[in-house]
């Protein structure tokens, strides 16, 4: 799938009509292609309408007429006094079959009547918070109880970034022109756009431009993930060092390790809390267990920075963070283990959190991988997650550049940025909503670094394996969703990183 952003959109839309292909071609085949996806997906017997004053508003004339073709009873509501352009002459069309035009007033009416509502408010062309009688309309569409198509990208959801300022659409389908759209994948946007699908309309290859967007897919990373190959010795095949876990979270330790095991690495070391080795110990049958200087609250002390690093010689990348709570012992012990390596480092959860208001990273040159979720991104760049959760494409981007690091944003949707590149990642599911997921993807990136990827390859391959092992867990089992446990995943990664090979 490609992604574009409103821009890129525009910049194909007119390269194609440079081409001398008519933007009235384009807007019929975008028009009838949607049309077929709501006779497919609803078949619907009465219909509403909803068109907007730009193109969006145009394509939805088309499904309008396409529609009432296939014989579903239509209306339709044009929010604009006068029409241009394409537009125009598809609205002219309506008016000639005679098919019902609505005023704003009747809306509520025509929406107890309809089994289906064509959401073709606004398009791209739309950023920022709707105004009132677009906000107004948009309520009583989500407040309808009936299903819902929206046209390109839901109306409110801001196309190239996910963001919904106000008012927005909840959609069950979104039916793209062309390319998907950026705001369809990334959350908020996502969570409005429900199943993103594309179609076809007409736009030759010649016209389209690198997105600034990749779509991690299978497709993306085939034949990237490093193999063993001979002569090979376990400290060639990856050797990783996870500093994680305190007396009350051994878990965050296990999960982060073992999903390295499974990701390939060739040995692992553990540095965990004196009080907490013991446990973890048994639980990892595999890995060397360091049990380090013991601080505060169970975990491990600054002072341990040194044996950490000592114990680290033979490793290739370090993990550092699940569960190692976020005091100052905490800050003060990643901030030495920062300062005294080049190697690869991911930085996962408490030690993202620690760093705030630090230097550490951004003083860093080795090469640097982190991993938060909303709540720490939020912390480390001190606007909290509410502001993280909203604009996710902008924060992600705003740290990998103030941080000079890979970022990789967790959450519903994942975002990996560095330097100027930028991509979505396309598996997953619901399932990984549950407490430790977060510490075996870390395990999985760090196995990928310490085989030698590069950071930012390392870091799309680790959530595409981590979230494909989730489907995969899925389909075997059948169970619900929400009965998934983190430790599911680890028979399920391997699978995953082998459709990768
Ligand atoms: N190749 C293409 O790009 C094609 C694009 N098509 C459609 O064209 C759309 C893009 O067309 P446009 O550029 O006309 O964009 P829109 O259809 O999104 O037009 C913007 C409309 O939104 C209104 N608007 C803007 N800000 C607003 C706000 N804050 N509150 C309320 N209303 C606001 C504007 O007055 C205008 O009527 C795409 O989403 C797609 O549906 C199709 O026609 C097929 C071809
Ligand atoms: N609704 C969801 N859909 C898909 N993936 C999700 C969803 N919620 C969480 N995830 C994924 O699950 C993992 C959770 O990680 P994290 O928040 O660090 O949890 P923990 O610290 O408990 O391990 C991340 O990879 C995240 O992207
Ligand atoms: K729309």
């Amino acid at each position: 799938m490609k992604l574009y952003t409103a821009e890129e959109m525009s910049r194909a839309d007119g390269r194609a009509q440079d081409l001398g292909i008519p933007g009235g071609v384009l807007m019929e085949r975008a028009g009838a292609a949607m049309a077929q996806v709501a006779l497919e997906r609803f078949s619907p017997n009465r219909a509403l309408i909803v068109c907007g004053g730009g193109n969006n508003g145009g394509d939805g004339f088309v499904i309008a007429r396409e529609l009432h073709r296939a014989g579903v009873e239509v209306a339709v509501l044009a929010t604009k006094d006068e029409y241009g352009g394409d537009p125009a002459i598809n609205l002219e069309a309506l008016r000639n079959l005679e098919v019902r035009l609505v005023r704003v007033e009747e809306v509520e009416a025509e929406l107890d009547r309809a089994d289906l509502v064509v959401d073709a408010l606004l398009g791209t062309g739309f950023s920022g918070e709707v105004r009132e009688k677009e906000a107004g309309i948009i309520e009583k569409i989500n407040g309808a109880g009936v299903s819902v198509l929206a046209v390109d990208v839901p109306s409110g959801v801001d196309g190239g970034t996910g963001e919904v300022a106000g008012a927005a659409v909840f959609a069950d389908v979104t039916v793209c022109a062309h390319a998907a759209k950026v705001g369809c994948v990334i959350s908020p946007g996502a969570e409005h756009a429900g199943e993103t699908l594309v179609v076809e309309i007409g736009i030759p290859p010649e016209a389209d431009s690198e997105p600034s967007l990749l779509w991690t897919d299978g497709a993306s990373l085939r034949g990237s993930i490093p193999r063993t190959s001979a002569p090979a010795h376990k400290y060639s095949a990856g050797a990783l060092m996870v500093v994680a876990g305190s007396r009350a979270m051994t878990g965050a330790a296990v999960m982060s390790v073992r999903g390295a095991e499974r990701a390939g690495c060739g040995i692992t070391f553990l540095a965990t809390s004196a009080g907490a080795a013991p446990a973890v110990d048994i639980a990892l049958t595999e890995t060397i267990v360091y049990g380090v200087e013991e601080g505060e609250f169970g975990g491990m002390s600054p002072g341990a920075a040194d044996e950490i690093l000592g114990r680290s010689e033979r490793a290739t990348a370090l993990v550092i963070g699940p569960g190692i709570g976020t005091g100052e012992e905490g800050r003060r012990l990643v901030e030495a283990i920062l300062a005294g390596t080049d190697l690869p480092v991911l930085l996962d959860a408490d030690a993202v959190t620690s760093l705030a208001g630090t230097d550490a990273l951004a003083r860093r040159e080795g090469p640097t991988v982190i991993t938060p979720h909303a709540g720490e991104l939020g912390r480390l760049l001190g606007s909290g997650a509410k502001e993280v959760s909203a604009r996710r494409l902008h924060s992600s981007r705003q740290a990998a550049h103030d941080y000079g690091c890979c970022v990789l944003l967790k959450g519903s949707d994942t975002i990996v940025v560095e330097g100027g590149k930028t991509s979505v990642n396309s598996t997953g599911s619901v399932a990984l909503a549950t407490a430790g997921t977060g510490d075996v993807l870390s395990g999985v990136i760090g196995a990928l670094l310490s085989r030698g990827m590069q950071p930012y390859e390392a870091a799309r391959a680790g959530a595409w394996i981590h979230g494909r092992a989730a489907e995969l867990w899925l389909r075997e089992t059948g169970w619900p969703a929400e009965s998934m446990v983190a430790t599911d995943l680890f028979d399920h990664v391997p699978r995953a990183m082998g459709e990768l090979l």
